[in-house]
């Protein structure tokens, strides 16, 4: 699982699991569930939530659930211990859960050395070693399988009995109903409609379910599948890189590379080196042939952030790679062939700048083939802050191993008035601030934000015009948010990272200004 789903956010705080001995008590695991799904947040959290529960109380080591994907007449898993793009597949069929899922009866494997059913091509693909397993079928309520239960490595050795084949019959029975009202059977559903839909989209850790983001999801699962390229659009910190790899992991190229390059953070020398590679002796102390992104992504996807920041002759050979699908290294003749996807990313106004004559429009036209217009956070509602707002409270206190405070009321209230310039990546910031700094409850004053928020935009702190020292003379917009910049990089000893959390802006888009105002990149 992704990072974001290694915790559980505050939502899904299950009560504490009795201390099993023998005969664990099924319903201490499942009645919490129920309520559960209905305030489905964060699905993967949720689905890691139950399985760990169904391990602990079948006293296995681990547990997968496996989902059919009727599509491709294949089982793939979810919640398995494993990360996210390493999804694993399997034929209905093939395997124990394969075998299960075409048979709809339980199989009880003593030991995976004798059994003929066993897949061991899983165990090499993630390193775990399978010793006992049982699975069970996942049935709907009209008795149709669409899916499979799995525990591995009974605990304390010994085979799975027959009793704890009744007992997971029965979790089954019981995740069945749960998993029924959760928007991932409704995709399994809507997939047999459409049979031509993959299934196993992953927008899992996204966290939103406000109506604007709605719209992106539709829009990438229609985009994903195909080999369209991408431009993302958005305000800085609103998840542009989230969903180019949702872009990614949702379409055919998800086992092969995601290779992001930042034209942001490079200086304008550098960006075509990196992203076509060169040759040896291209250059002074180009001792070695280096190949660049483009091949490093080959088979996969190139995500280039900050796409504006692109020079106007690396968008030239950008514009062959799209229209060819080749090029040429720095310093090379040999011309190179690539199949790769391009997802894109900017906050600039790129039409702008078509028209001054800074972005090439031929490339325009080329990478907004499928345009993705991400909601500024402000727009996505107070549900969507308060489900992002849960998640990073249980996200930053499992990361500074603090235990999960609470948000009070009049806190949840502020951060659902504030306007968020810097989006999710400002309140991602602002919520760790708080939990490191609160005892036990998050309350207004811990958060990090300025005072007499409304939701107006943000009132000018004093009644000062900035003016230019000396001469008195009013100063642009532009010239205010330099010096700003400036002096605010020069307190944080010229520490980006810093820098962009005081200015609560994306360490990208300070690398964007930066570059603005003639200022070397870093290292
Ligand atoms: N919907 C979301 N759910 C969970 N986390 C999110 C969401 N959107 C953004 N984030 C988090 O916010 C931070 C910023 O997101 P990301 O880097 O994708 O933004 P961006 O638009 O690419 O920013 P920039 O333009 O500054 O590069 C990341 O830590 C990301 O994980």
């Amino acid at each position: 699982m992704g990072p974001h789903c290694d915790s559980v956010p505050l939502d899904f705080e299950l009560p504490p699991l009795p201390l099993m001995a023998s005969s664990p008590d099924i319903s201490q695991v499942l009645l919490p569930i129920g309520g559960l799904v209905g305030r489905e947040i964060d699905l993967d959290a949720f689905l890691q939530t139950l399985m760990d529960r169904i391990a602990v109380t079948m006293q296995a080591d681990r547990g997968t659930l496996w989902l059919l994907d009727p599509a491709r007449g294949e089982l793939f898993s979810r919640a398995a211990h494993l990360p996210e793009v390493s999804q694993i597949r399997v034929k209905v069929g093939q395997g124990v859960a394969g075998y299960v899922a075409e048979h709809g009866e339980p199989v009880n494997m003593p030991d995976a050395r004798g059994e003929s059913r066993f897949f061991a091509d899983i165990d090499r693909l993630t390193g775990y070693r399978t010793t006992t397993m049982l699975a069970v079928p996942l049935r709907d309520t009209g008795g149709n399988i669409y899916g499979v239960l799995q525990v591995l490595n009974r605990r304390g050795g010994g085979r799975f009995t027959d009793d704890d084949v009744e007992r997971l019959m029965t979790i089954a029975v019981q995740v069945s109903q749960a998993l029924q009202s959760t928007s991932l059977y409704q995709e399994l559903q809507r997939a047999k409609a459409q049979p031509h839909a993959p299934v196993g989209y992953f927008f899992n850790r996204i966290i939103g379910e406000s109506e604007p983001l709605k719209v992106i999801y539709r829009l990438i699962q229609k985009a994903a599948p195909t080999d369209a390229t991408v431009l993302l659009r958005g305000e800085s910190g609103c998840g542009k890189e989230l969903f180019a790899r949702a872009v990614h992991v949702n379409g055919p190229r998800r086992d092969k590379p995601f290779v992001k390059v930042d034209c942001a953070a490079l200086p304008a020398s550098l960006i075509e080196n990196e992203l076509f590679g060169h040759e040896k002796g291209a250059f002074t102390g180009a001792d070695h042939r280096v190949p660049g992104k483009f091949e490093a992504a080959d088979g996969g996807t190139v995500f280039i952030d900050e796409i504006g920041e692109l020079p106007l002759p690396v968008q030239g050979k950008l514009l062959r790679v799209l229209q060819d699908r080749e090029f040429e290294r720095v310093g090379g003749t040999q011309t190179i062939k690539v199949d790769v996807r391009i997802v894109a990313a900017t906050n600039r106004e790129l039409v702008k700048m078509v028209a001054e004559g800074k972005f090439r429009e031929d490339l325009y036209y080329r990478i907004k083939v499928v345009e993705l217009v991400l909601p500024p956070l402000r727009e996505r509602g107070g549900e969507d802050i308060e489900r992002l707002t849960s998640h990073f409270i249980a996200a930053s206190a499992k990361r500074h191993r603090l235990p999960v405070p609470r948000l009070s009321g009049v806190a949840l209230e502020r951060l659902k008035r504030y306007r968020w310039p810097g989006n999710v990546r400002e309140l991602e910031n602002c919520i760790e601030s708080a939990v490191v700094l609160c005892e036990g409850e998050i309350l207004e004053e811990h958060l990090p934000l300025p005072k007499g928020v409304s939701a107006a935009p943000a009132p000018v702190e004093s009644g000062e015009l900035v003016t230019e020292g000396g001469t008195g003379e009013l100063l642009p917009l532009a010239e205010v948010e330099k010096r700003h910049i400036l002096r605010v990089l020069d307190s944080v000893k010229g520490n980006r990272t810093a820098a962009s959390k005081v200015l609560q802006i994306g360490r990208n888009t300070l690398g964007r200004k930066l570059k603005e105002y003639g200022i070397a990149d870093e290292g």
